[in-house]
């Protein structure tokens, strides 16, 4: 190999030599290489700090002339500096690929001949459909471009910034719109860091259930799983859903950049005497907002697969889409949530969300997909998986009808109303012996239930599975359960 390069080194364009170069060391260095996708962990929490880009300073000069022999001031203003946007992007998946700072451009300087300097360019963060802010620290951010403030730049005057208040208030619920109402002067009259964590603080505040603050306690050590190494273990007060992000397009102003300072021109303005006495002062630009964010990615999928450990979820996710999420026979092979998109002949199309397995208590912490049930919040549809064959034999599992009951109970705790959604019950793993009599007897327990019996591993019932799913996401009042409804 080596004899080989040099040979070639002196023949071939420089580019090439490169790319022979690059190659020879992704060979060597194999560990550099990065993991397919299937093997990434999906980072659905992030910890953003963002800063506006600093004005440029403005400049001092004169221009002389014969009418004006001692110079009249001509220095122009600086540029404003970069903002930093939060772009929705369906091309994003997830937050693994940001970085933890941001900055914008810092503005240019003015110049003479009263020339204004260049506007620092705006850094713009992609970040994935169903994107909630939380605010760590910082000044509430503003809202551009698809939403209700035609342009970044008006950020700076007061007026639009009562505005941008009052766009964002119409995001949260009502009692948070109140007590951003209500400490809307503190917010607009000290636009400094921890003004909203303030402001929020003074008022106890829950969400519309009355039952999750909107003024969280988060624990940096939690971002640390994996994701988010950057911080001490600090306790962060949160401003919960700030801003949310759920089309594409949509953009947010998280850091405006500073205004530029003023030049001699505007100044000897300002003063009203600009030809009898020239300012030979100029000012610095002036620094950009700060902010601590937090990015909390709620996924939006069509339908919510909701299961035991072990019922299946993944190879019938696998089934039913070209998603290829890990299968294990042991619990929780399923650590992150997974997506995968149902196609149909017609081209109509589902997306689907795998997450790991509930067990009894998981409101208490117990396993792991308490965790990620913000993932199916937004759903439109739930598909529970029922595992036919837990119970059958020597397996020491629980009913189906057992596990419906566990999942709907969890799903309760997280959130009311949520075990409401339209649904459909998949009675997974028919090809098991003695599964038919279970069956039987799970559709006389569940008797205003949808139930789908499949076979996740050969995929049969699968296309059925399918078209119940369109239809549930079609007309989802076909398919409303409620609990009591559900009981014999
Ligand atoms: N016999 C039979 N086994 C199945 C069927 N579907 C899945 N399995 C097996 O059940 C086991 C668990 O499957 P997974 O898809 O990993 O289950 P899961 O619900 O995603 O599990 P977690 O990741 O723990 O949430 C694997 O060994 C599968 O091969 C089925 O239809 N019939």
């Amino acid at each position: 190999m080596q004899l080989w390069r040099e040979s070639l080194e002196p023949c071939l364009p420089f580019s090439c030599y490169l790319m022979s170069v690059a190659s020879v060391h992704s060979d060597a260095g194999k560990k550099n290489k990065r993991a397919p996708l299937q093997e990434r962990k999906m980072v659905d929490r992030f910890r953003l700090c963002v800063r506006g880009g600093e004005g440029g300073s403005g400049c001092a000069s004169f221009r002389k002339s014969r009418h004006f022999r001692h110079g009249a001031a001509d220095g122009g203003n600086g540029g404003k500096g970069g903002s930093v946007i939060l772009e929705c992007s369906a091309a994003i998946w997830d937050f693994s690929n940001l970085q933890h700072h941001v900055n914008g451009n810092r503005g240019g300087q003015g110049y003479s001949k009263k020339r204004v300097g260049s506007g620092g360019s705006d850094k713009i963060v992609q970040v994935p459909v169903g994107t909630v802010v939380h605010l760590a620290k910082g000044s509430i951010p503003s809202v551009k471009g698809s939403l209700i403030l035609p342009d970044a730049a008006a950020w700076q005057d007061e007026e639009t910034q009562l505005k941008g208040v009052e766009v964002l208030t119409t995001g949260c619920n009502k009692q948070f719109q109140e007590c951003l109402g209500s400490s809307a002067d503190a917010i607009n009259t000290e636009n400094t860091l921890g003004t909203i964590v303030d402001a929020v603080e003074s008022h106890l505040v829950y969400d519309s259930d009355g039952n999750r603050p909107l003024v969280d306690e988060y624990d940096d050590n939690n971002m640390l799983n994996g994701e988010d190494n950057s911080g001490g273990a600090l306790k962060l007060l949160v401003a919960s859903n700030v801003a949310e992000l759920v089309s594409p397009g949509e953009c947010l102003v998280v850091a405006s950049g500073g205004p530029g300072g003023r030049g001699n021109t505007a100044i000897a303005r300002g003063c009203g005497r600009e030809k009898a006495l020239p300012s030979r002062e100029c000012e610095p630009g002036q620094p950009g907002s700060e902010a601590v964010l937090i990015l909390e990615l709620k996924t939006i999928a069509d339908v919510g697969l909701v299961g035991a450990p072990n019922a299946g979820k993944s190879t019938l996710l696998g089934a039913i889409s070209r998603a290829k999420p890990m299968v294990g026979h042991y619990a929780f092979t399923t650590l992150r949530p997974n997506i995968g998109k149902v196609v149909f002949e017609d081209y109509f199309a589902l997306t689907v969300a795998d997450i790991p397995g509930l067990i009894q208590g998981a409101h208490e912490d117990r396993g792991l997909g308490f965790a990620f049930l913000r993932h199916i919040e937004r759903t439109k549809a739930l598909a529970y998986v029922l595992d036919l064959a837990s119970a059958l034999g020597d397996n020491k599992g629980i009913s189906p009808w057992d596990q419906f009951d566990q999942l709907q109970y969890e799903l309760e705790k997280y959130q009311i109303g949520l075990s409401n959604r339209p649904s459909l019950v998949v009675a997974n793993k028919i090809d098991e012996d003695g599964a038919e009599e279970v069956l039987n007897e799970l559709r006389r327990r569940l008797p205003s239930m949808q139930i789908y019996p499949v076979c996740a591993v050969l995929e049969e019932g699968i296309n059925a599975l399918k078209w119940g799913l369109r239809t549930l996401v079609d007309d989802p009042t076909l398919h409303a359960t409620t609990l009591s409804q559900l009981r014999m």
